[in-house]
């Protein structure tokens, strides 16, 4: 048992994982939680998955460890809520998909004698709430944490035993790097495929239910990725905005030239182009990180 008690303020797909995980690690001797929404509270109590308090600052009471597990927008919100009765020595964390906007939020409500050791599990569904979480979600992906310099290392080792005891393999990133790593490979794929999305729904028009009945497994990969939760996407774009332009910005470069290499059939520049990206996808698969197995304990019956 690495805490006493756990307190979970959000109880969505991240932080209904965590309760389930923790519980089959044995990770902590109470998970406690907290949801703004009285239906996620109902659903929370009707599935035990924890103890659920009707507010945050109940849930917080006397934990070793808070893990704000609310949407980025939110996360100010949610340090307010629980900083005046937070336990000295406790250490709060949290889950967001961006890192450098959180802890612009949350550092200055952070009282004296609590520690601040924010954290990202590189791992999601498509679904959302307390029903959507299961035990297995951590199992064999990256949570990367982002300590400061005045982070004790004995709570930073603390919390690095509670990732990887929910199965997660962990490795320690500075927030900047981390949002501009994440802009790469999550944030500006999943605005891609919300596009992709809306240009195939603006197209049905036309071709009535073509889209969707003929739609190819590349295309149910993009409607998966664009079902995600809506205030959750809206604000990672809104929080991690610098990166995401960049990104976005040489995405588009790419694009207009491979565009303009199919007007003017420049063949050999395309093939040179797939030939470079399918060695990078070879690549991940031979260093042994390919992580994308079909359905990698995704199933709510899993959740036990
Ligand atoms: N879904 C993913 O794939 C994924 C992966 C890694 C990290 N994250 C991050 O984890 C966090 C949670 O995401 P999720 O997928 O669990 O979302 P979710 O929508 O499933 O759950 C979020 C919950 O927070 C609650 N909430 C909102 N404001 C609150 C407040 N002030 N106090 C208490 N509860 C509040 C909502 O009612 C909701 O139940 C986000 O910051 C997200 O960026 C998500
Ligand atoms: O598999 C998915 O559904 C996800 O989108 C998970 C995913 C990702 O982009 O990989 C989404 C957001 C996160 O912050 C971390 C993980």
């Amino acid at each position: 048992m690495i805490y006493q008690k756990v307190a979970l303020i959000g109880l969505g797909l991240i932080a209904s994982s965590i309760a389930w995980a923790t519980k089959r690690g044995n990770l902590a001797g109470q998970v406690r939680g907290y949801d703004l929404s009285p239906e996620a509270r109902e659903t929370a109590r009707a599935i035990g998955l924890c103890d659920v308090f009707d507010s945050a600052a109940e849930a917080a009471e006397g934990a070793d460890l808070v893990i704000l597990c609310v949407p980025v927008g939110a996360m100010e919100t949610a340090i307010r809520a629980v900083a005046p009765g937070l336990k000295p020595g406790a250490v709060v964390s949290d889950v967001g998909s961006v890192k450098r906007a959180v802890i612009d939020a949350v550092t200055p409500h952070i009282p004296e004698g609590v520690q601040f050791i924010p954290a990202h599990p590189l791992a999601g569904t498509e679904h959302s709430g307390p029903a959507a979480g299961f035990a297995a979600l951590f199992d064999n992906r990256w949570c990367l944490v982002v300590p400061s310099p005045d982070s004790d290392p004995q709570k930073v080792a603390d919390l690095c035993a509670f990732w990887e005891g929910m199965g997660a393999h962990v490795d320690e990133m500075d927030a900047d790097h981390h949002d501009l790593v994440l802009a790469v490979t999550s944030h500006t794929p999943h605005l891609i495929a919300y596009t992709m999305v809306g240009v195939a729904d603006d197209l049905r028009r036309v071709t009535d239910s073509e889209v969707i009945k003929y739609s190819a497994a590349g295309f149910r990969d993009f409607t998966r990725i664009a079902a995600s939760d809506p205030t959750m996407w809206r604000d990672v774009f809104l929080s991690n905005k610098d990166a995401t332009l960049e990104i976005l910005g040489r995405f588009t470069e790419e694009l207009f030239a491979l565009q303009r290499a199919i007007r003017t059939g420049d063949g050999d520049l395309l093939h040179d182009y797939f030939t470079r990206t399918r060695a990078i996808r070879r690549g991940i698969i031979d260093a042994g990180q390919d992580t994308s197995a079909p359905d990698f304990g995704r199933t709510p019956l899993a959740r036990k």
